[in-house]
């Protein structure tokens, strides 16, 4: 039976660190300030920022929350990303994804300064995630390294294999991944036969938002198993991972809830404190 890689701890050891952090900066006159538009009504999305909420709260950091109509048209996106980055209240501006369908999504997150970019999805800011001279981490994956890191488990030379090809998960995690020297594979709807990529890993990931994905039998004995799906089955947040049988298999495992999303919003909640900082010259 796999050990559970028990995120909703560590993201309480790591908030009460951070904390600390908040108080100092407070003492200095300086709050940290995280601003959230969200677009419509994505159920993950939902949940976030539920999530969001009470950490931001429970750490002294501000969030304020845009919430617009699914048929908001670009122009007012556009107007208010502008406002709120001229706004020296803020620190911090993320858009929720998924946006609706009629909106441009690459030119909204264009247009965000990258220097309140807490998402690191504007270009520049991807650009150096790619080159390795980033100064803001995309939340989940780091929060996932975290994870790992925390459980001592190494990724120099491993075989990672991550389902999901999103600019939030799988590909940060990915650029991520190969500074730390892991061999790293990107599956998504299309791959053909995804059993065959995933029985080579020592590392799977599952990003794909699909309840029930990863069975047992696609899975390595003795693998580390990582759920970062948030799918909502009969009123249940359940992940991507069939995880009773997958964790008679796996060495460590991520449940859902309780795994990587108290992460997620815990180094959510760093990378504000991060770039509140370097706004600040401290
Ligand atoms: N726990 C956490 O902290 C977080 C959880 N999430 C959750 O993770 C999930 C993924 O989120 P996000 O990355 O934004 O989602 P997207 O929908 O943007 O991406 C999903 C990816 O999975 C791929 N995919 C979907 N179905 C399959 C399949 N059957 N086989 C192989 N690949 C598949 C898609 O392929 P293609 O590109 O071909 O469409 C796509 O690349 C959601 O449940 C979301 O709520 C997201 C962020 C943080
Ligand atoms: N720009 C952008 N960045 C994101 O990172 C992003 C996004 N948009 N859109 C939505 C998805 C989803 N997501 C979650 C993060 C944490 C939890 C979370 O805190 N989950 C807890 C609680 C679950 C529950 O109570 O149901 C847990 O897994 O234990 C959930 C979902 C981030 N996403």
């Amino acid at each position: 039976m796999a050990q559970l890689l028990n995120g909703k701890l560590l993201a309480s050891q790591r908030a009460a660190k951070l904390k600390e952090e908040v108080n100092k900066l407070k003492q200095q006159g300086i709050k940290p300030t995280l601003c959230v538009i969200n677009i419509g009504n994505d159920p993950g999305s939902k949940i976030y920022l539920k999530t969001k909420k009470r950490r931001a709260a429970e750490l002294g950091i501000t969030q304020k929350l845009y919430q617009l109509p699914a048929e908001v048209d670009q122009a007012n996106v556009v107007k208010l990303i502008d406002q709120l980055n001229a706004d020296k209240s803020i620190n911090a501006l993320m858009i929720q994804l998924p946006v609706p369908h009629q909106l441009n999504l690459n030119e909204a997150l264009g247009r965000i300064i990258p220097e309140k970019d807490v998402d690191c999805l504007s270009p520049s800011n991807v650009g150096r995630l790619w080159r390795g001279d980033h100064f803001v981490e995309p939340a989940t994956a780091h929060g996932i390294l975290a994870l790992l890191d925390h459980y001592d488990l190494d990724l120099h030379g491993k075989n990672v294999v991550i389902i999901g090809r999103s600019s939030i998960v799988g590909k940060p995690l990915a650029a991520l991944l190969l500074e730390r020297d892991a061999t790293v594979s990107i599956l998504h709807s299309k791959t053909r036969n995804l059993g065959e990529y995933t029985k080579n890993a020592d590392i799977l990931v599952s990003a794909a938002g699909q309840p029930g994905l990863v069975k047992a039998g696609m899975v390595k004995q003795g693998a580390v198993v990582v759920d970062v799906g948030i799918n909502r089955v009969h009123g249940q947040t359940v992940g991507d991972v069939d995880f009773a049988d997958v964790a008679q298999r796996a060495s460590y495992i991520t449940p859902v809830p309780g795994g990587v999303g108290p992460l997620t919003v815990e180094a959510l909640m760093e990378q504000v404190v991060g770039l509140t900082r370097r706004q600040n010259g401290r």
